[in-house]
């Protein structure tokens, strides 16, 4: 790993994360991770990877997911498995978010059966943000955004315009039912919506605000 400042950042990250984890696990059989995709977290996954964990009692599930075969390049399972499960940490538990359904509204309920039988609440969550302030699956432009952000159905099928396949999110209801938030975020672009979204409180508008007053541990570097 490099001395780049996100590496640095992926490094510290890595080392908090198990830090809770192993807290955690002093406590309770299991300890349950949720994390997002994106291009982020790779630094961070391989990071965390790399830590010493009890990994066979640890459950890594995702924030959101998109409805693509996970072979595909864009499918955060496939990110997951590639750059986190790795090594010792392939021991870990993960549950993915997809089905062999053609749609995520078919695949839904199996999804969150799946999820219900997790170590809820999650030690942490991972949030990433988009430059639309979405976080997660839930993005300004969604039709299903005010559902994913009041039901207390674990999952949520949505479709965004702005996005090319469907999706799979954990609701803002499941999210928050963790003892941690993290926002793990770089570059001046996100700052600068982050430095919007606290500014502000329309939710629909910049979805981050959900989780704003978890209280949110931000994690940032240029
Ligand atoms: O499935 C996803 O894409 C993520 O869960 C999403 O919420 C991500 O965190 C942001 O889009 C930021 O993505 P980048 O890290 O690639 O900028």
């Amino acid at each position: 790993m490099s001395d780049s400042p996100r590496d640095q950042l992926a490094l510290q990250l890595a080392e908090a994360v198990a830090e809770a984890l192993r807290v955690d696990l002093a406590r309770q059989d299991n300890a349950l991770l949720v994390v997002s995709g994106g291009s982020t977290p790779v630094p961070f996954f391989e990071a965390l990877a790399a830590c010493e964990l009890p990994w066979e009692r640890v459950q890594v599930t995702l924030a959101d997911e998109r409805w693509v075969a996970e072979a595909a390049e864009d499918s955060n399972a496939r990110l997951v498995r590639a750059h986190l499960l790795q090594g010792p940490a392939a021991a870990a538990t993960f549950v993915p978010l997809t089905t062999a359904d053609a749609t995520p509204e078919q695949g839904a309920d199996a999804v969150a059966e799946r999820l219900d039988g997790l170590a809820w609440p999650a030690s942490v969550v991972i949030l990433g943000m988009g430059g639309d302030g979405h976080t997660a699956s839930l993005f300004p432009d969604s039709r299903e955004l005010g559902l994913a952000l009041t039901t207390d159905a674990p999952a949520v099928a949505v479709r965004t315009p702005s996005q090319p396949q469907p999706r799979i999110t954990l609701s803002a209801d499941r999210l928050h039912q963790a003892q941690r938030h993290i926002l793990h975020i770089t570059g001046g672009d996100k700052r600068a919506v982050l430095a919007r979204a606290l500014s502000g409180d329309d939710v629909r508008e910049l979805p981050i605000r959900a989780f704003l007053a978890c209280p949110l541990a931000t994690y940032w570097a240029p």
